[in-house]
Order: structure tokens, then C-alpha cells, then sequence
């Protein structure tokens, strides 16, 4: 039984509220959607209306990646959406940041620095251990309670996310709340059920196929985006040098010998692209995949046309899909057709659930509507439809409780 805001005796508390506002950042390494962030605004707005005294916990990319910044932006987007001043403190758990956290009266937020930029926050311990890391230690004297709203982080064993939890009186914010209680009941969802895996997360994809085919959740997998052409390859496909390096770039070399595991085990139910689409002279170029290798220099961007008429087919019947991580490079008008087609023809099945930051954006870019239910989460969610536990979640309620207001 997990705690909500109901439970919370708010006023004058000082809270710590992990979100997740992991978003694309533009090129000057500031925010550039806003979408999650506007999905914390009730569950933030309600601490701050209730006299709380809120700090906002959150990450933002990964270390070494282009969208590792600092949450600065977010904290002055933050303040626009809740119509009042949001604090922002360059630290996450050093005594600059118990001071501003010390600093709060009711109804006062202050934004603390993103996380993973302490290399605890980006491993993954069990609760007791990371209940005793630099961050919880840090943070634990200077707050009363916490709440996790970060739905789309609770795959991760973090410290931020399991640790605080493991010491202090914990909630649910609202977002988990509904998230929970819609993802909660895959089991329960009309057959067929398709599971659509595209994007750039390789690894997480493959751990959610895996899953999926073993316990009879999904009858068929359709592949595509980066996770597509990984299957190519281990299916012997030779996608060419760019596509390869890509993928080798990205450090998922590794996860080819585990996707031809896969296809060895359950490649009846798992679908790979039948064509891909590449940057020629500067246009969108279709290649079925026997015309492949592309040409030097050329990567696939996208699932051509006869792959999205194949993956259609399969879609006609469906009862149930799940849909996470683009098809393609939806971010480059040539390379969009894959994800809105494929989108698109998912909304006519009864249920159409979605995951994923990316895929959320990507929707909104294209105009594509009427899912069932838009995740916040991406491998959250995926996680949470194989009918598995989230460690944030068990962490949420293995808790302790808030004390009586008399104790
Ligand atoms: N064929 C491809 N080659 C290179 N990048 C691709 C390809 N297909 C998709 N992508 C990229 O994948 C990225 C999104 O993938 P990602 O797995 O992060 O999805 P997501 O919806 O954000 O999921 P999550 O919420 O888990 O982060 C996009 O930036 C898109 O450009
Ligand atoms: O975008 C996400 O899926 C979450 O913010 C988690 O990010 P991560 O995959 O970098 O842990």
C-alpha cells in the first residue's frame, strides 16, 4: 500500500519531491520542451498551495551526453508554470544546498541541482545501500518527508530514488498516483497485444522484449527506430558503416548478440523492418532491406513504406499496443513518416497506450491523437507493462511512516 499526497500533513513540512523533467535541451543548454515539466504542476502546485515547503529533486540527461545540464532552466520555466518564485541553488546536497533548503518557508520552492551530477546518483544500489550515499545522508537532516512524482525514473535503483524513500516518511505524488493506477492492469487488457519497440534505448527495449515474449504478454514484437536496426544486424542484415558506428557509438555493440538470442528463442513473434529509409543528395531514399548495404555514409533513419504496411497488417487485429520510442528520426521532416504512420494506426485499436519523453514530443510535433493513455514515462512504463515492479515503487511502499502529529 503506497502513501499519497492524501496522506501528507503538508503545512509547514519541508518536502523533498523527486520529479522527472529529463527533457530535450536546444543547443544554448537550456529547456527546450516543457511537457514534463508540466505534468509535476499539479502535485507541486498542491504542496505549495497546502503551505509545504518544497524541494524539487530531479536528473536531466546522462553524464558524458549532449543533454547533461544543469536544472537552472527548468527552475525558471518551473516558476512561470506555477505563477510564483521558484529558487534555484547550483548544489544538490552539500551545505549549500541544506542552507537554501533550511532557508524555505511555506509555500516556498527551491529547485536543487540535477542529480547525476554526483556519480552516485547515476548507479544503481539496493534501497539500504543507497539510503547510506553522499545525497540521502546529505539531504536527510534538512527534510521531513519525500514524495516521488517521478514516475518516469522509477525503473532506476538510484539513490535519489530509492534512498531517500528507505529513510524518510514517503508519498506518492500524483502523477505516480495515475500512472499506477492505469499501468497496473496490463494482464487485464483485450488480445492480441502488440508491443511496438522503436527509439534509441536499445538495451531497455531488449530486456522488455525479452520479458514480454516469455510470459505470453505480447503475441508479436515490432521493431524499429535504433532498436529496429540492431535486430537487422543480429538478423545478418549489413546495415552499412554509418549505422553501425552509431550504434557501436552508443555503446549498444554488445546488445546485437543478445537481440539474435532473442530472435533464436521467440523470432516467430518479432517483427524487423522490411525496408529502411537513408539521407540521399540531401532526400528521404527507400531501400528494401535485399538492396542493402546503403551507400557509403548512409544510415538508416527510418522504417520505409512496406515495413509500415506490414506492421499495419499486424496492428488490424490488435486488441491491446503499447507503443514506446519513435520510429525514425522524427526530429528531421524527412524521416517523420515513420513515427506519425505508425502512431497513427495504433489509435484505432481499443487500447493504445504510449510511452516515452521523446515519444510524447514526437507526438505533439506531428499532430498525431487519441491514445488511450500517454505515459509520462518511457522505460518506466515499459517496465511497469511487463507486469514487473519498479524498485522506486517498492521503495515507496517498503516506507516508513509519518509520524502522528503529536509524536
Ligand atoms: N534510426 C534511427 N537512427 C538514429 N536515431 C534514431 C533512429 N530512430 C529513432 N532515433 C532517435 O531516438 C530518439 C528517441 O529514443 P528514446 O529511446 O530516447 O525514446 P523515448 O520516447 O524518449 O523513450 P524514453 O522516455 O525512455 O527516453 C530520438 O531522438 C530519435 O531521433
Ligand atoms: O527519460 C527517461 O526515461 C527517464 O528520465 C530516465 O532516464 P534514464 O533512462 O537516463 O535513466
Amino acid at each position: 500500500m503506497i502513501a499519497t499526497l492524501d496522506d501528507l500533513d503538508v503545512e509547514g513540512t519541508t518536502v523533498g519531491v523527486r520529479v522527472d523533467v529529463n527533457s530535450p535541451i536546444d543547443d544554448d543548454d537550456t529547456l527546450a520542451d516543457d511537457a514534463r515539466l508540466r505534468a509535476h504542476v499539479d502535485t507541486l502546485a498542491e504542496l505549495l498551495e497546502r503551505d509545504g515547503r518544497v524541494a524539487v529533486l530531479a536528473h536531466q540527461g546522462r553524464p558524458g551526453g549532449d543533454e547533461f545540464v544543469s536544472l537552472e532552466s527548468h527552475a525558471e520555466r518551473l516558476s512561470e508554470l506555477l505563477g510564483q518564485p521558484v529558487d534555484y541553488v547550483d548544489a544538490t546536497f552539500t551545505a549549500a544546498a541544506r542552507e537554501a533548503v533550511r532557508d524555505l518557508e511555506d509555500g516556498d520552492c527551491v529547485v536543487l541541482e540535477n542529480t547525476r551530477f554526483y556519480s552516485e546518483e547515476y548507479m544503481e544500489f539496493e534501497p539500504e545501500r543507497a539510503a547510506r550515499t553522499h545525497l540521502v545522508a546529505g539531504l536527510e537532516p534538512v527534510l521531513d518527508a519525500y514524495v516521488n512524482d517521478a514516475f518516469a525514473a522509477a525503473h532506476r535503483s538510484q539513490p535519489s530514488l530509492v534512498g531517500l524513500p528507505t529513510v524518510l516518511p514517503s508519498y506518492a505524488g500524483r502523477v505516480m498516483e495515475s500512472e499506477l493506477d492505469v499501468l497496473g492492469s496490463i494482464e487485464e487488457t483485450g488480445e492480441p497485444r502488440v508491443y511496438v519497440l522503436g527509439g534509441a534505448k536499445v538495451s531497455d527495449s531488449i530486456d522488455v522484449a525479452w520479458s514480454v515474449l516469455e510470459k505470453g504478454l505480447a503475441d508479436h514484437v515490432l521493431t524499429a527506430g535504433v532498436v529496429g536496426n540492431v535486430f537487422l544486424i543480429a538478423d545478418g542484415v549489413d546495415l552499412g558503416d554509418a549505422s553501425s558506428d552509431f550504434i557501436y557509438d552508443q555503446g549498444y555493440w554488445d546488445e546485437i548478440d543478445r537481440a539474435a538470442d532473442l530472435l533464436d528463442a521467440h523470432g516467430d513473434r518479432i517483427a524487423l523492418p522490411r525496408d529502411v529509409a537513408v539521407d540521399r543528395d540531401g532526400g528521404r531514399h527507400e531501400l528494401g532491406v535485399n538492396a542493402l548495404p546503403p551507400g557509403d555514409g548512409e544510415s538508416a533513419m527510418d522504417i520505409g513504406g512496406s515495413t509500415l504496411e506490414y506492421y499495419r497488417r499486424v496492428l488490424e487485429d490488435a486488441e491491446t499496443v503499447i507503443l514506446n520510442g519513435p520510429a525514425g528520426v522524427f526530429e528531421d521532416d524527412r524521416f517523420e513518416t515513420g513515427t506519425r504512420q505508425l502512431y497513427d494506426a495504433a489509435t484505432d485499436i481499443p487500447t493504445s497506450i504510449v510511452g516515452g519523453g521523446d515519444t510524447a514530443s514526437a507526438l505533439r510535433q506531428l499532430g498525431v491523437e487519441g491514445f488511450s493513455h500517454v505515459s509520462t514515462g518511457g522505460g518506466a512504463a515499459l517496465r511497469m507493462l511487463t507486469a514487473e515492479s519498479l524498485p522506486a515503487v517498492t521503495a515507496l511502499e517498503n516506507a516508513p511512516e509519518q509520524p502522528a502529529a503529536d509524536d
